[in-house]
């Protein structure tokens, strides 16, 4: 049985808390949001973030996750802490989180994006925010939605970090007979893969919503994982990682689920809807919305070959109208599939 630290309980925070209290461990949430710490702590259910979802009666919802980390003689010392909390939010919850690290824990992230700001992946936020604050860094990432997961239906994801030890206990904290944790190391592989499958969903919920079918569809979606592949090789990532589960897996999932919000933002694009109303009516995060924005600015710096993400950047927010994109990816000159 393992402490465990939830920060974050939206959907997938809160869906993960419930999971690693019926794997057996003790858990603590705590949400950004106080009416909805109230809610679930009152009812066991979070109809905001996880609708339809009866919660453990034993998970516990605290007010403050710095007092959890301080009183480990009421709490019991915390093994592992969980991030859940979307990326433009982290860095200021992790510039008073590092006050309260004062032993080696495992951090696990669930969040997928690079910040705009910066341009940074979450493993470099946390490593300049958290200086040399005892950690161990595992990230979780693949095709999981918190809607099925929450629903026991068999999902399997990937716990990778440069640190093999922490990635295993990760993977048999997380473990059970509906989610099934593979361990992996390519770090940068598997965050770079979460973050661009948000912006590559966003692209093809906009062929959903245009009315395109299931070809423009698949072949978006390829030409798009070679976009990615462009840019794995500008951060010597490795390309093998983008065909496991943290890439395609994800990619699969997002571009195509009825529950993935990056695919909805699209089909409301698509639709012809402005990018500040879709988002000013969900509840939920679009971390695709967001990154684009940094990738953008990685595409342009580098000179790098990315034509789809740059239209959809244009699309969202240089007032492109949504056919740019269906010209940038059809009427281009006509070349080999594989260039390099
Ligand atoms: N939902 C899923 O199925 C799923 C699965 C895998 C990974 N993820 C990733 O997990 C991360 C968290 O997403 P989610 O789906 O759990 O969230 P969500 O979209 O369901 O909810 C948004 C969350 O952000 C919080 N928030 C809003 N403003 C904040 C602020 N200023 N500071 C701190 N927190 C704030 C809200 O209180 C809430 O917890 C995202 O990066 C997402 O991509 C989600
Ligand atoms: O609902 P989305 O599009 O934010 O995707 C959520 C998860 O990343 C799916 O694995």
């Amino acid at each position: 049985m393992k402490n465990i630290l939830v920060i974050g309980g939206g959907s997938w925070g809160t869906c993960l808390s419930k999971l690693l209290v019926e794997n057996g461990h003790k858990v603590y949430l705590w949400e950004h949001n106080e009416e909805v710490r109230k809610v679930i702590r009152d009812t066991k259910e979070n109809p905001k973030f996880l609708p339809n979802i009866k919660l453990p009666d034993s998970l516990n919802v605290v007010d403050d996750y710095a007092d959890v980390l301080e009183n480990s003689e009421k709490y019991g010392k915390i093994d592992i802490l969980l991030l859940a909390t979307p990326t433009q939010f982290l860095r200021n919850i992790l510039k008073r989180l590092k006050n309260f690290l004062n032993y080696n824990i495992i951090l696990v992230n669930v969040a997928k994006g690079l910040e705009i700001a910066t341009k940074k992946r979450i493993s470099e936020i946390i490593a300049e925010e958290l200086g040399n604050k005892p950690y161990n860094y595992v990230l979780l990432a693949g095709p999981t939605h918190a809607e099925e997961v929450a629903q026991k239906l068999p999902s399997a994801i990937l716990s990778v970090s440069e640190n093999e030890e922490a990635a295993k206990t990760v993977q048999t904290t997380f473990s059970n007979l509906y989610f099934r944790v593979y361990t992996g190391t390519d770090l940068m592989g598997a965050e770079l893969a979460g973050a661009l499958k948000n912006c590559l969903a966003i692209a093809a919920g906009i062929a959903d919503g245009m009315g395109y079918g299931d070809n423009t569809k698949a072949a978006l979606i390829t030409r798009g994982i070679n976009e990615m592949f462009e840019i794995a090789k500008y951060y010597k990532a490795n390309p093998k990682t983008f065909m496991g589960l943290s890439g395609l897996g994800d990619i699969i999932v997002t571009c195509t689920s009825k529950h993935s919000r990056n695919r909805f933002v699209g089909e409301k694009l698509g639709q012809g809807e402005k990018i500040e109303d879709i988002v000013s009516h969900m509840n939920m995060v679009s971390e695709g919305a967001e990154t684009i924005k940094a990738l953008y600015k990685i595409i342009k710096e580098n000179n790098l070959k990315a034509p789809i993400f740059t239209a959809l950047y244009e699309v969202i927010y240089d007032g492109k109208p949504v056919s740019e994109l269906e010209s940038t990816f059809m009427s281009r000159d006509l070349k080999s599939e594989f260039l390099s």
